[in-house]
């Protein structure tokens, strides 16, 4: 069964996280569901390297990432393939996203991040988010 490394970022911006919503894709459990902006790591690269490249791609969004800003990695198996997703923690000012990629985006605090269809991959990455007080309840 096929393996995807994935970079992903958690963007934090003034206590809240950049959440973005996928398109169609041939498998239900990942159509439309929010997930963390990134892309799949190539063979030749870094995944700070691939996060960067995608989130330029995706969002037309240039940050300085570094191995510095890995934050975790977790494993996943679908019913059709498994993804390692290396998660970046990036806190950033005055992030200016535009959606490419993406069908929707929202930035949340941590009453509405669990509200959101989430990729079931993501799970462990948002209750990390929440444990380590990354992202805070707005009044
Ligand atoms: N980007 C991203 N992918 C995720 C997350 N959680 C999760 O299970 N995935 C899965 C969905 C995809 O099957 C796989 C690869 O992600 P990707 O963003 O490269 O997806 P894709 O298949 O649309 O690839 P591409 O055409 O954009 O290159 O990782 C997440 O939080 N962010």
């Amino acid at each position: 069964m096929k393996t995807y490394e994935v970079a992903v970022a958690a963007i934090v911006s003034d206590w809240l996280l950049l959440c973005t919503q996928r398109g169609p894709s041939q498998y239900d459990y990942i159509a439309h569901k929010f997930q963390f902006p990134g892309g799949t790591i190539e063979s030749d690269e870094m995944g700070s390297e691939a996060l960067k490249r995608a989130l330029e791609k995706d969002l037309n969004l240039s940050l300085e990432i570094t191995e510095d800003h890995h934050m975790m990695t977790v494993e996943h198996q679908y019913p059709d393939f498994k993804v390692i997703l290396h998660v970046y923690k990036i806190e950033a000012e005055n992030v200016a996203d535009h959606l490419i990629d993406h069908i929707d985006h929202v930035w949340a605090d941590s009453g509405m991040i669990y509200f959101l269809e989430w990729a079931d991959a993501d799970f462990k990455v948002m209750n990390k988010i929440i444990d380590e007080g990354l992202i805070d309840w707005q009044v």
